[in-house]
């Protein structure tokens, strides 16, 4: 019998991101944007031969990618080495190199909505004229005139449908993550499509299902986002339907079929429902993966999804005649999901009695090293959930324990948990990750010995201020773009966040107290664990001087703190060259201080 050896760390690196992806109208065409060759670029694939082919070369971030109706172009918004400020391109149909269409001044974006039918306008909103709120605009392609349909107010507003007889658009205004509302804008003014405008709620999947009605997912007077409609004439709003303990985030419409899809979260994973318009009938699609990314419908009827789980890189799968098939085979070389780590779900109860939900993966025993990283997630109103991160893999083929508590402010777990982190990003969070760490100590997973912490954004800020306040908890902490300093971060942020600030973090002069006390620069004299901090030069969200400041002022008191800075990465490691080294990087300093 021949012996095969056991996957190396570096089969993990071989595994690709795909970002987003679009079907063209007469379904013989799947573009999508992935970084196989490196960067990240948009490719495609015929639906008779499916063989991937390079067909967009910018070697830049996309945030979109959408056909012509009619084919006689593709547009693609990217960025510039990730500083999301993204600008609309278009390319021929055969694809080729995107030619600047929508763009403006380097530091301007402009971001799509939408196609008119006969794909001669495009909608789409712009920071120019108005950074904080932006603009709504339509472009006509066969005049290359611009027109503003509509200036945002209080908070960034987005157009996200245009009614079939183009009367109508409907709006998200952003107040707050917790805080968005809808409207529609008529020849006669706009009205919002919730009764109280003054209730904080959210409102998402905004999708017109007639000229004077639109469908969508809101949490108005509820714990979990359901399905409700407004409907213009009558100027009445009521629920659909709900989905339980399940809240719906997002919902798209196939016109053709009269058919709506509704995709739900719970705690760390996704679901799919039908809800056929025609017989008023709903049923759940049992998906073969944990997480969707990006859902698409077709005329045909099929459906496509970018979906992924914890041991299954993203993958775009076609749902056709009930059957799921993948339609690419992004996967880890020579690995299958058996080979990895599927997290087990389990709940703790924190220093209040909150329950936490937090997904544990225990290395495998012949490769286990008895180590265990703590990885608190980004957002922070986001969660940890059962979707693929090859980073997490590679740790566990090396040895590593990982743990990733959705502490409070996490989404997934109702309205009421996800606002428990506003105006309260280091308190009631950080006292849940303590009680999780107490919980690995004493189930035996763990100890002070034994425990690693790292995290990225909002993840890297709970890394830096679990290290300045509890360093007596862990080896080594390794901080990935975290926010070290509230009163800076509050200043750096992209503009069209800046609405949002307050409700989401504080006011830095009316809550200079508890910004000075959750800000983890208050705490250089107690980060005495071996620290490394990896940041993107081109990151909009944490700007580099959040790292740059904690690193001189930790390097000024003596202390050795390791440095990467990626040149030409944004919030996050999109070139695949950078996605090694970084992960690299982060191995040798795990294995130099255990
Ligand atoms: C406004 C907002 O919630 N932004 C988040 C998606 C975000 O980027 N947060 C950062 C700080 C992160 O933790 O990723």
């Amino acid at each position: 019998m021949i012996e095969f050896p056991k996957p190396t760390v570096e089969q993990f690196f071989t595994s690709y991101n795909i970002n987003n992806f679009t079907v063209s109208p007469d379904e013989k065409k799947i573009l999508f944007s992935t970084n196989m060759n490196g960067k990240v670029n948009i490719w495609a694939m015929d639906a008779a031969d499916t063989y991937p082919y390079l067909f967009a070369q910018k070697d830049e971030n996309t945030n979109f990618i959408k056909f012509d109706p009619k084919n006689r172009y593709v547009l693609a918004g990217y960025d510039h080495d990730g500083d999301e400020n993204y600008q609309i391109y278009a390319t021929g149909p055969e694809g080729g190199v995107p030619k600047p269409l929508i763009t403006g001044e380097s530091d301007e974006k402009y971001f799509f909505a939408k196609l008119s039918q006969d794909g001669n306008k495009i909608y789409y909103m712009t920071s120019k004229g108005n950074e904080s709120f932006l603009n709504t605009e339509v472009y006509d392609i066969e005049t290359g005139e611009k027109k503003t349909l509509h200036e945002g107010e209080r908070g960034p507003t987005y157009l996200v449908d245009v009614s079939n007889d183009e009367k109508h658009t409907a709006h998200l205004q952003l107040l707050a993550n917790t805080y968005i509302l809808g409207f529609i804008k008529t020849s006669s003014g706009f009205e919002y499509i919730t009764p109280d405008p003054d209730k904080v709620h959210t409102v998402s999947g905004l999708t017109f299902i007639k000229d004077d009605e639109v469908w969508f997912a809101t949490d108005y007077e509820s714990e979990y986002s359901y399905l409700a409609k407004y409907n213009l004439t009558d100027k009445a709003f009521s629920k659909v339907m709900d989905f339980g303990y399940e809240s719906v985030t997002e919902v798209q419409f196939n016109r053709d079929a009269n058919m709506l899809y509704v995709t739900t979260e719970k705690g760390v994973v996704d679901k799919l429902y039908y809800y056929d318009l025609n017989h008023d009938q709903s049923d759940e699609i049992i998906l073969p993966f944990a997480s969707i990314k990006q859902l698409s419908t077709v005329k045909s009827g099929d459906l496509y999804v970018l979906g992924g789980s914890a041991t299954e890189p993203f993958n775009i799968w076609r749902y056709s005649h009930e059957k799921w098939n993948t339609l690419t085979k992004n996967r880890v070389l020579g690995v299958t999901s058996d080979d990895m780590v599927e997290p087990e779900t389990i709940r703790f109860k924190s220093y209040d009695n909150l329950e936490i939900e937090a997904l544990l993966f225990r290395a495998k025993d012949e490769n286990s090293n008895g180590f265990t990283i703590f990885w608190p997630h980004g957002g922070p109103q986001a969660a940890e959930r059962k979707s693929y991160r090859a980073m997490f893999q590679m740790f566990l083929n090396r040895g590593y324990n990982i743990f990733c508590p959705n502490f409070r402010g996490s989404t997934g777990y109702g309205s009421s948990f996800v606002k428990l982190v506003e105006q309260d990003w280091g308190h009631g969070p950080r006292l849940d990750n303590v009680e999780a760490i107490k919980w690995l100590y004493n189930n035996g997973i763990s100890s002070p010995e034994k425990l690693f912490l790292v995290g990225g954004s909002y993840g890297g800020y709970m890394a830096l201020l679990l290290h300045g306040r509890h360093p007596e908890y862990f080896k080594a902490v390794v901080d990935i773009f975290g926010v070290s300093n509230l009163f800076t971060f509050y200043d750096s942020v992209p503009d069209h966040w800046k609405p949002i600030m307050e409700r989401w973090i504080g006011d830095p002069q009316k809550d200079k107290e508890r910004f000075q006390k959750d800000s983890p620069i208050t705490y250089l004299d107690t980060m005495s664990k071996p620290m490394l901090v990896i940041q993107g030069a081109k990151d909009p969200r944490v700007v580099k001087e959040e790292s740059d400041q904690i690193v001189e002022k930790l390097r000024g008191s003596g202390r050795e703190i390791d440095y990467l800075v990626l040149d030409d990465e944004g919030h996050g490691f999109s070139k695949k060259q950078n996605e090694i080294k970084v992960y690299k990087t982060m191995l040798e300093f795990l294995e130099k201080h255990q």
